[in-house]
């Protein structure tokens, strides 16, 4: 049986590739998506790749991921320094969510460092760009029963 993942990807992250290429690399939404895809499909996950720059549409599903009991690889992007109510859906969550930057937030601009998120998240991963992506596939593969 293969364990439901949501692949989450908050604002302006539908830009990648165009969006301040020095500071978040050359690869597009769809090339990450499609390398996530092909990791999660060789770790037994069964991946739902979304991107949305509306807070409601995110908050949606991840009371979708909490009723699935989905895990969760988010990448919250600007709310990740803004949101309680992005937080507080979170923290419905029945499977693991792991929080992924792209960038090391804690070497950019003081207000990158804090974290709605994090308290409530198993696991955070910051400055691998795209790898941290399929590390926390591989994390999730080791808490979620694939059987
Ligand atoms: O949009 C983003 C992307 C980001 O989450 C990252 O992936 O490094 C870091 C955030 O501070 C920023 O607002």
């Amino acid at each position: 049986m293969t364990a439901p993942v949501f692949l989450l990807n908050g604002p302006n992250l539908g830009r990648l590739g165009l969006r301040e290429p020095d500071v978040y690399g050359a690869t597009t939404l769809p090339e990450l998506e499609a390398r996530c895809t092909a990791v999660a499909a060789e770790l037994g996950l069964e991946l739902t790749c979304r991107q949305t720059d509306t807070e409601g549409q995110m908050i949606g599903w991840v009371h979708e991921a909490a009723d699935l009991g989905a895990g969760v690889v988010l990448n919250p992007a600007g709310w990740t320094h803004t949101s309680v109510a992005l937080r507080d859906a979170c923290a419905q969550l029945t499977a693991p969510l792991v929080e992924v930057h792209l960038t090391n937030v804690h070497a950019r601009e003081p207000f990158r460092a804090h974290s709605y998120i994090s308290p409530v998240a198993a696991a955070v991963v910051a400055g691998m760009g795209p790898e941290g992506y399929l590390a926390a596939l591989r994390y999730l593969a080791g808490r979620l029963s694939t059987d």
